[in-house]
């Protein structure tokens, strides 16, 4: 089971249109909802792949009764925690060569007791899980402080945290030892405060963020792929998209399907010998254990090769290519199995680290 938690959920909007005119009429060519939000696109995703995943989110006002009805209606296992603001409604603005503009509401604001509430539900949730994955934007009223002391707890709790967020709420994840954080480049650039202009940036970047206390860091590059960076690996790698429609999600996807891979391979190799979740139980922050299991395998042989840890080329392998799918479906639309091309990833082990990055974000 992998929990989400989504502290600022949306409901979406993805409207196709021809070209974007500032101060122009726009005739859409269509228009789509779904339910949205970081974390609920990670439920979804792993959902539409068959992976058991509960999402704890805060709804409130008719916007966060349809996201609960689209929810529903997809069959995703939900938590939704009232609350006296209504949930946001964010619109993409898609354009025929992929182009996507994006204008995201604020959200309601999250009070106190709410922000308790929703924390209450996650725990309970972790209680079942392999990982709890903690995405998306903070809600007016979350201060990164606080967003903090969510993650302190979720470690202290014995298991595993992925995050994906950004600014002061990505370092405070970092230094509550989550077992794995996912910044895009744009948000890793922005964290550590410099731009990043090839794959050594990236690397000494998902070092820096290591060093404040993340086991290990999956770097969303965009057209540039994924580089994931840990105590003990290295490894990058890519998919091709032919016919891009929308970009929305994609990050959300790559994480799912990194997540959904390492799950298995774990469940795989603890064979017969229990549940994943209970070979899935950490004693402690990433600080003071290495983000995945079997790890000495890998500090022996010294360096940082991909090619030692298949489970994680694997795992990044899979994210690629669920990521890459997402991109080819219109609006947030998760990819299905039969929507994957695995044949399209490429995987570099020996990531060269001074190759510029192509595209710009
Ligand atoms: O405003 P945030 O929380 O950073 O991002 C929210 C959001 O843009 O992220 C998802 C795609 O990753 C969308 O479903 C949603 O609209």
């Amino acid at each position: 089971m992998i929990v989400t938690v989504t502290l600022n959920p949306s409901l979406d909007r993805a409207i196709e249109i021809d070209h974007l005119a500032r101060g122009d009429v726009l005739r859409a060519r269509s228009a789509r909802l779904d339910p949205g939000g970081k974390g609920v696109n990670v439920s979804r995703a792993l959902l539409a792949n068959g992976v058991a995943s509960r999402a704890v989110l805060p709804c409130g006002g008719d916007e966060g009764a349809q996201l609960v009805r689209l929810l529903a209606a997809e069959g995703v296992d939900l938590v939704a925690v009232p609350i006296g603001g209504q949930t946001r409604s964010n619109i993409t603005l898609a354009e025929p060569d992929g182009t996507v503009t994006k204008v995201n509401e604020p959200g309601p604001t999250l009070s106190a007791v709410e922000f308790d509430a929703v924390t209450g539900q996650a725990l309970a949730a972790a209680g079942t899980a392999g990982w709890v994955v903690v995405c998306g934007s903070l809600p007016p009223g979350v201060t990164p402080a606080a967003f903090g002391r969510l993650c302190d707890r979720i470690v202290a709790a014995g298991v595993r945290l992925a995050v994906d967020t950004s600014g002061p709420a990505l370092r405070a994840a970092a230094e509550a030892g989550a077992h794995l954080v996912k910044p895009n480049r744009e948000e890793l650039s922005d964290v550590v405060g410099r731009p990043l202009g090839s794959r050594s940036d990236v690397i000494a970047a998902a070092d820096q963020v290591r060093a404040w206390g993340a086991g290990a860091v999956l770097a969303s590059l965009g057209a540039d792929g994924a580089i994931l960076v840990t105590a003990d690996t290295v490894v990058s790698g890519t998919a091709a998209v032919t016919a891009p429609r929308s970009t929305v999600g994609a990050g959300d996807a790559l994480l799912a399907g990194f997540l959904a891979a390492l799950t298995r391979s774990e469940a795989a190799a603890a064979g017969a010998t229990g549940p994943t979740e209970t070979a899935n139980r950490v004693s402690g922050p990433a600080t003071t254990a290495d983000t995945f299991t079997a790890v000495d395998e890998a500090r022996a042989g010294g360096g940082r090769d991909g090619r030692l840890r298949p489970d994680l080329v694997a795992a990044l392998a899979e994210g690629l290519a669920w990521g890459a799918a997402a991109v080819s479906l219109p609006g947030s639309r998760m990819p299905r199995p039969d929507e994957m091309r695995r044949g399209d990833v490429v995987i570099h082990p020996d990531s060269d680290p001074v190759r510029s990055l192509a595209s710009q974000g």
